[in-house]
């Protein structure tokens, strides 16, 4: 399996090559050069078996030569060992037809621990093979930063450090990436938005001497293996509600485009999928740009589900270059334009789009609404993004076809906008209970390119 730019001028490489460098030198995401497909029968074949071997089956095809089958399997078993729920991703019956798919029992209670909790142990393997080190630069807006630190804390091989908005995150998400005591993890509060963090993010992956000095690495959904390993969920929940004999709808709480993007790559390998309806807060450039073609950036409205407060949506691209007929040349002109504030998608690749995407917001107050009336009516207490994708699922939804509703976080990762629909505080789990004691270390930094290099190179050369 080769992997290839959506800029169209980056060299084609290998699973473990995209894996490891994160974002393609023409500034481009790595996408399969051919999705592989997966036969009726092969998903049929599925059905009974554990979340682990689904998760083998439906990834062994992308990952090539650079692991054996062996080894691919064991580390796998090894991801998912820490997850609080036998099903891993357990489904629950909201209504009829309408199904939610808890992704909240990983070690850090959001649906990030999928893939981060599998790559943390895939670069482990390659780069002790490879006898190498890398610094690992991601951005976050809370799930992938808490996520990436628990995943590769204490690692050998890497140092990790994660920028993310100061002030901006939920106290839950910040005390999970500020208190781990490993010296290889470092938490990085930035001024600005999570957009600023995941655009100084791409400038050191653009700034080949310093990527190249330091080793650069990237976890967020900019690496492949993380859409990867969102697949898989979107199989075993499918698999769950009769697919492939019966068509299923997801509905799926969205910001950077990377777990919708899982599930179009589930439906392009064959799954029976029908609609996949973006979920928006109320930064909602996807559901606009879906809605008028126009992919145009507005100011970041702080909202009570803080990981979508998002505007450059990075996975979009992904989906563009397939829209655009995988004309690397015309991805890069859009993505130019969107350095003066947007572009406009062609009404051809906007028919593509719609083909594959139907979109919705949801406004704070029908997020609130929808957390106590949930509540109130299944005993389902809602995260505030899963109950934004409910909201849009709810109006969204065809009665003939199921529809599943992807909830992404834990709602203790959020107690106050629960609190404050609920009059509930959610506790979070034991194994967490002294969270808000244990001492934080946090590094204040300015939204600075030169300033981040330096504060890097000085701790890795320490
Ligand atoms: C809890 C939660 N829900 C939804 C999202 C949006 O997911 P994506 O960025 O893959 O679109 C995020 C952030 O990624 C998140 O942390
Ligand atoms: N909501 C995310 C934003 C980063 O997304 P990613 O999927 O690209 O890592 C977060 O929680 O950080």
């Amino acid at each position: 399996m080769r992997y290839v730019s959506t800029r169209g001028a980056a060299p084609d490489l290998s699973f473990e090559e995209a894996m490891l460098s994160g974002l393609a030198r023409d500034g481009g995401l790595y996408v399969p050069a051919e999705v592989p497909q997966v036969s009726a029968g092969d998903f049929r074949a599925m059905r009974g078996l554990s979340y682990e071997e689904v998760a083998f089956r439906v990834m062994r095809p992308f990952v090539d030569e650079s692991f054996s089958d062996e080894v691919f399997g064991d580390l796998i078993g090894k991801a998912y060992a820490s997850f609080g729920h036998a099903a891993r991703a357990p489904l629950v019956q909201l209504a009829p037809g309408h199904f939610l798919c808890e992704l909240f029992h990983g070690p850090t209670l959001a649906f990030k621990d999928f893939a981060m909790q599998l790559i943390g142990q895939l670069f482990e393997e390659a780069l002790t093979r490879r006898g190498e080190r890398v610094t690992i630069v991601g951005a976050t807006s809370g799930d992938t930063g808490s996520a990436a630190i628990e995943a590769f804390r204490g690692l050998d091989a890497v140092d990790v450090f994660i920028l993310y908005p100061h002030g901006r995150v939920s106290d839950v998400q910040r005390r999970q990436m500020t208190t781990p005591s490993e010296a290889n993890v470092h938490a990085i509060a930035l001024d600005g938005h999570f957009d600023d963090c995941q655009a100084r993010l791409k400038d050191m992956f653009n700034h080949f001497e310093f990527r190249d000095r330091v080793r650069l690495a990237g976890v967020n959904s900019i690496n492949w293996a993380r859409v990867l390993a969102q697949v898989v969920y979107y199989v075993t929940s499918a698999l769950e509600l009769g697919a492939p004999e019966r068509a299923v709808s997801f509905t799926v709480p969205t910001g950077n485009f990377g777990d919708i993007f899982a599930g179009y790559i589930a439906k392009r390998m064959g799954l029976p999928i029908d609609r996949l309806v973006v979920a928006t807060n109320q930064n909602d450039i996807l559901h606009r740009c879906l809605s008028s073609g126009a992919y145009e950036t507005d100011t970041v409205t702080p909202s009570i589900s803080p990981s979508m407060d998002i505007q450059v949506s990075s996975n979009f691209e992904r989906a563009l270059f397939d829209a655009y007929g995988r004309d690397g040349a015309a991805v890069a002109q859009l993505m130019d334009e969107l350095k003066s504030g947007g572009f406009r998608v062609s009404q051809g690749a906007l028919e593509t789009l719609r083909e594959q995407f139907s979109s919705g917001r949801a406004s704070e107050e029908e997020t609130l609404e929808t957390i106590a009336r949930l509540h109130r009516t299944t005993g389902e207490l809602l995260c505030p993004h899963s109950a934004v994708g409910v909201h849009v699922a709810e109006a969204q939804r065809d009665p003939a076809v199921p529809m599943i509703t992807l909830a992404t976080a834990h709602p203790a990762k959020f107690p106050d906008a629960v609190e404050t629909a609920t009059g509930i505080r959610p506790g979070l789990p034991p194994r967490m209970a002294d969270l808000f004691e244990r001492p934080e270390r946090i590094t204040r930094a300015e939204n600075d390119l030169a300033a981040l290099e330096t504060l890097i190179e000085e701790r890795i050369g320490s």
